[in-house]
C-alpha cells in the first residue's frame, strides 16, 4: 500500500481523497528539517505547500519517494534538480490558486493606492486623519506587469476592468497572446520607465532573482508603487528600503519576503509599506482546489502511473496510462537490449513509432526507452532525467512517427549509431499485450524477452545450434525459449535464447568460442 506524508497545512479534502483511494496518509505539520529527514524514507509521496523545504538533503534520504506534490504553484521550495536525479516526479497545481492570487494582487494595489491598512489602524485608534491619507486614483494609470503568465494575465484582465492601461514584460509572452490579453508587450526598461505601478508575477528563477534592485528602481518614475505577490527573492529588500526612504518609491505592497516566515524584516513598520503574510493563495476556494488537485494527481500517479502537471516528467493522462503500460515495457526492453549490446559511446538515437503506437503519447515511451539505453552506462539514470542525460552526453535523439501500418499493426524501432556501427531493433505487441522482439539488424525473429537472455550472432551453418544446446545442457543451463532468425540461407543469423538463470562467465566464454559464433552476450531484463 502506498504511503503519503502531508507536511504543510492542506484542506482536509486531501486526506479524504488519499484514504478513499486506499492510500495511507500521515499529516505532520511543522516538521523541522531533521525530523523530516528522519521519516521521509517511509513514504512514497510527499504533499507540501511553500513552508516545507524539500532540499537535496531530504531527497537523498527519501529512499521510497516517488512523487512530491506541491498544493500550489511555486516550486522554488523543492530542489527539482535533485528530485529529477533520483527519478522523483515533482508536480504542482498550476491553476488552482491563480484567480485567488491575482485578486490578492489587486487588493494589495487598492490598499496601496488608498493607504487602507494605515488608515484602518489610525481610525481604530480614534484618530480621524482624513487629510493624511490622500491616495491616488487607479483609473487611466499604467500598470506594468512583470511575468504575464496565468496570474499576470488575470491581474491584467482585472486591471483593465478598472480602466488601467496595462503593459507587460515577459520574454515568453507571444505577440498574439499579448493582443488577446489587450496588453502592450514591452521590454523591461520600457516597463520600468513608463509604469505608475508595477506588479510582479514571475517564478523565482536565476534570471528573476533580484529583478527589482537599485539599478532597476532608478529607472522607474519617481512615485512608483510596487506590488509583490510572487516571491520575496524577486526584490532586493535593502534596495527597496533605500528607495522608499528617499521617497523615489511611493509605496510597496508585499505578500512575500526573502526569508519566510518573515517575523523580522527591514521593511516592517515602514509607513509606506503594506504587508500580508504570504496570503496570496489563502482563500477557502483556492485551498480546496489545490488540495483536491494535488491529492488526485498524486493518487493517480502512485496507483496508475498517470502524470499530470509534472514539472520534470512528460504528461500521461489517466486514460492513457493503461494503454501506454505494455508499450512502456516494450520501449524499456528495446532500450535495455541495445544499451547492453552496445559498447562504444552513442552518437545518435532514432526511435520510430509505426502504426497504432504512433497515435499515442510517445514522450514517456521515449523517456523510458532512453532510460533503458543509458542505464548500463550509469546507475543514476531514470525515466525522469534520461532525456536530460542524453542531451548532456551530446546524444542526438529523434523521433519519427508513421501512422501507416507495416507488417505489424504496431511497431517501435530503435536505431542507435556509434562511431563504429549502426544497430537497430524493433518490437511489437501481440494481442496478448506482451512485447515481442520482431527484428534485429534487419533480420526477422520472434522472441519474448525473459529475465535472462543469451543474444548470439553467428553464421548460418549446420550443427551450430546443436553444439550450443549441448554446451548449455552439459553445464546444467536450462533453455526456456529459443528463437532464431537469419538474413539469407548460410548468411548472418541471430539467436535469442531465454535461460532459467544467469550464465556463468566461464560458460559464456565457451559459447563465444563455439565455431561459427561471431558474438555472444548475456542480457538481463
Ligand atoms: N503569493 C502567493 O501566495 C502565490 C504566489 N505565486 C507565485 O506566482 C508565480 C507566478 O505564477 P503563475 O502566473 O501561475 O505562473 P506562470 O508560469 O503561469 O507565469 C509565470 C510567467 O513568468 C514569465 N517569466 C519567466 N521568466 C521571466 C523573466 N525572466 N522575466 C519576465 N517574465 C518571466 C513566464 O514566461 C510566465 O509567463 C509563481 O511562480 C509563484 O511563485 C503563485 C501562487 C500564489
Ligand atoms: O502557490 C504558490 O506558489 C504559493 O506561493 C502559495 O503558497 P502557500 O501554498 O500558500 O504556502
Amino acid at each position: 500500500m502506498s504511503k503519503v506524508l502531508i507536511s504543510d497545512e492542506l484542506s482536509p479534502a486531501a486526506v479524504q481523497i488519499f484514504r478513499d483511494r486506499g492510500i495511507e496518509v500521515d499529516e505532520k505539520i511543522g516538521l523541522k528539517p531533521k525530523e523530516l529527514r528522519e521519516i521521509i524514507g517511509r513514504y512514497d509521496g510527499l504533499a507540501v505547500r511553500s513552508a516545507t523545504k524539500v532540499t537535496a538533503e531530504v531527497i537523498a534520504v527519501a529512499e521510497n519517494l516517488k512523487v512530491v506534490g506541491r498544493a500550489g504553484i511555486g516550486v522554488d521550495n523543492i530542489d527539482v534538480k535533485a528530485a529529477t536525479g533520483r527519478g522523483i516526479c515533482v508536480m504542482n497545481t498550476p491553476f488552482g490558486n491563480s484567480i485567488t492570487t491575482a485578486e490578492h494582487a489587486i487588493a494589495m494595489m487598492m490598499a496601496l493606492a488608498r493607504h487602507i491598512p494605515q488608515a484602518d489602524r489610525t481610525t481604530h485608534a480614534g484618530k480621524w486623519e482624513k487629510s493624511r491619507f490622500v491616495g491616488i486614483e487607479l483609473y487611466a494609470k499604467t500598470l506594468g506587469i512583470i511575468g504575464c503568465g496565468n496570474i499576470g494575465a488575470i491581474v491584467a484582465d482585472r486591471a483593465q476592468g478598472l480602466k488601467m492601461k496595462v503593459i507587460a514584460f515577459d520574454p515568453f509572452l507571444s505577440p498574439e497572446r499579448a493582443i488577446d490579453l489587450g496588453v502592450e508587450k514591452v521590454e523591461l526598461d520600457e516597463l520600468l520607465s513608463r509604469a505608475d505601478l508595477i506588479s510582479l508575477h514571475t517564478p523565482l528563477t536565476e534570471q528573476t532573482r533580484g529583478i527589482i534592485n537599485a539599478a532597476n528602481l532608478k529607472k522607474c518614475r519617481p512615485g512608483i508603487r510596487l506590488i509583490n505577490c510572487a516571491r520575496g527573492g524577486l526584490v532586493v529588500e535593502e534596495d527597496l528600503k533605500a528607495a522608499l526612504d528617499s521617497g523615489h518609491v511611493a509605496g510597496a505592497a508585499l505578500d512575500v519576503f526573502q526569508t519566510e516566515p518573515a517575523t523580522d524584516n527591514i521593511l516592517f513598520n515602514h509607513p509606506n509599506v503594506v504587508t500580508t503574510p504570504h496570503l496570496g493563495a489563502a482563500t477557502m476556494e483556492a485551498q480546496l482546489n489545490v488540495a483536491i488537485q494535488v491529492a488526485e494527481q498524486m493518487s493517480e500517479f502512485l496507483l496508475h502511473g498517470a502524470v499530470t502537471n509534472a514539472i520534470n516528467m512528460p504528461a500521461v493522462t489517466v486514460e492513457e496510462a493503461p494503454r501506454l503500460k505494455p508499450y512502456m515495457k516494450l520501449a524499456e526492453q528495446l532500450g535495455t537490449f541495445v544499451g547492453q549490446a552496445e559498447e562504444g559511446p552513442i552518437d545518435r538515437v532514432i526511435i520510430e513509432y509505426e502504426g497504432h503506437v504512433a497515435g499515442l503519447n510517445t514522450r514517456p515511451l521515449t523517456a523510458i526507452l532512453l532510460q533503458g539505453l543509458l542505464r548500463p552506462l550509469m546507475d543514476s539514470v531514470n525515466m525522469v532525467n534520461a532525456p536530460i542525460v542524453a542531451k548532456e552526453r551530446n546524444i542526438e535523439v529523434s523521433e519519427v512517427k508513421t501512422d501507416r501500418e507495416g507488417t505489424y499493426h504496431t511497431l517501435i524501432r530503435l536505431t542507435v549509431e556509434t562511431k563504429k556501427r549502426k544497430r537497430d531493433i524493433a518490437g511489437t505487441l501481440f494481442a496478448d499485450r506482451r512485447p515481442r522482439i520482431v527484428e534485429i539488424k534487419g533480420i526477422e525473429i520472434e522472441a519474448a524477452l525473459g529475465p535472462h537472455m543469451l543474444y548470439i550472432t553467428n553464421e548460418d551453418k549446420p550443427g551450430m545450434i546443436g553444439h550450443l544446446g549441448s554446451l548449455l545442457g552439459d553445464n546444467g543451463i536450462n533453455i526456456a525459449t529459443f528463437a532464431l532468425g537469419r538474413a539469407v540461407q548460410g548468411g548472418d543469423a541471430i539467436a535469442l535464447i531465454e535461460i532459467d538463470g544467469p550464465i556463468p562467465a566461464k560458460i559464456l566464454r565457451q559459447v563465444q568460442a563455439l565455431q561459427h559464433v561471431r558474438q555472444a552476450k548475456a542480457l538481463i531484463f
